[in-house]
């Protein structure tokens, strides 16, 4: 099912301040897109306005081209896990997953046998093959939430919304649920939107990223563009540890305005100018060449040990200190020294709070 979200704009209930302001997103048939952005940006708010789930009061909404249904018909054609999503306790894992079949008017509803194949069959693709008869409490938290994604799916819809789903459970068990809900999605040809806080998850899963701000989109695009290319710095600065350095474009060179930071050349469409350059640790590194006497600052080195295959570090400027890395296999560990200076190898630059290049 295809999603098209045209200027969608909501208030919150009784008064003008705007949860979504003017929104609009395309999702195709058979994308997997992931809503991120920081706590309050709008993510639920919108992913409940596709769901129909909450009114909104300009825009328009369409699935598959066309206008939302009947909030029954929705029901069928969209499936939505929450974080936490609570299954009936008194009701078995089957019961649970049957829910939305059992719940059908006598004329839609399959018949008794259908209904406990089609259980079965989700019980297999969620690889819980024996845990029908079982209730919730006896299941793992990352049990429940397969389960509460068979129960989401048993009614076969097109379109699936998650909010957070695997929010609650640990590291390692989120890792193998998402890649095994990718396969899902692929598998079953979905349309799949997901909200996540976790720009790994989102990075590894979606297709497409979308950055939400108060209420506004502020950059959608695959997530190699958005690391590439984040349209502002809070993009650049959301997806990741990130440093900003101001200073100057003259002659093809950004002058940093900070002692201990060692000019590096633009290219020639950035006219000249103040500029904001910002860089991930990963790409920066410490430069100790035998010219550095003119080093107008000392830079004092404090490792922080390897995370992800990478030695950590912060160099310490005058006023502030800088966090860099170097891969853990490089020959030679970076030294604790004074007259150092910082390479930024590579940066994204913003003139006025824009990408620039
Ligand atoms: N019914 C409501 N009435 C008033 N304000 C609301 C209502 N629902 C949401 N809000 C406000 O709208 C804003 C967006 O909320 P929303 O839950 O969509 O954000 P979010 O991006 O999903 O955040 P989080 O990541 O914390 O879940 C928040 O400031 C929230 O307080």
């Amino acid at each position: 099912m295809s999603v098209r979200v045209e200027h969608l704009v909501r208030n919150a209930p009784g008064s003008a301040r705007r949860l979504l302001n003017d929104v609009s997103l395309d999702v195709p048939r058979g994308a997997f897109v992931a809503l991120v952005g920081p706590s309050g940006a709008g993510k639920t708010t919108l992913l409940r306005a596709i769901a129909g789930l909450d009114n909104f009061e300009q825009g328009a909404l369409l699935l598959d081209g066309q206008p939302m249904g009947s909030m029954r018909d929705r029901a069928r054609k969209i499936g939505f896990v929450f974080q936490n999503y609570a299954l009936f306790p008194h009701m078995t894992v089957a019961k649970n997953i049957a829910f939305g079949l059992d719940v059908l008017p006598r004329s839609e509803r399959p018949s008794r046998s259908a209904i406990a194949a089609r259980v079965q069959e989700l019980l297999e693709l969620m690889q819980l093959p024996d845990a029908g008869a079982s209730y919730p409490a006896r299941l793992s938290g990352g049990q429940r939430q397969r389960v509460a994604l068979a129960r989401a799916l048993a009614t076969g819809p097109g379109l699936l919304l998650l909010d957070e789903p695997f929010g609650a459970l640990d590291p390692i068990v989120r890792r193998s649920i998402r890649s095994w809900l990718k396969d899902l999605h692929e598998r079953l040809g979905l349309t799949t939107i997901l909200v996540t806080h976790d720009q790994d998850e989102a990075v590894e899963i979606a297709d497409r990223i979308v950055v939400m701000q108060e209420g506004q989109i502020v950059q959608d695009a695959p997530p190699e563009d958005l690391n590439r290319n984040p349209q502002t710095p809070f993009v650049m600065e959301f997806l990741g540890e990130s440093s900003s350095f101001s200073g100057t474009v003259r002659d093809g060179l950004m002058v940093p305005d900070e002692a201990g930071i060692l000019p590096f050349s633009v290219p020639d469409t950035v006219p000249p100018g103040p500029i904001t350059a910002m860089a991930r640790p990963y790409e920066i590194q410490v430069y100790t060449g035998a010219d550095l006497l003119a080093a107008q600052a000392t830079v004092s080195l404090v490792a922080e040990g390897v995370r992800n295959g990478y030695r950590h570090y912060r160099a310490q400027l005058l006023e502030r200190s800088i966090p860099f890395c170097v891969p853990d296999y490089t020959e030679g560990r970076v030294k604790y020294q004074d007259s150092v200076m910082l390479n930024i190898s590579r940066a994204r630059l913003f003139r006025d709070g824009v990408l620039c290049v």
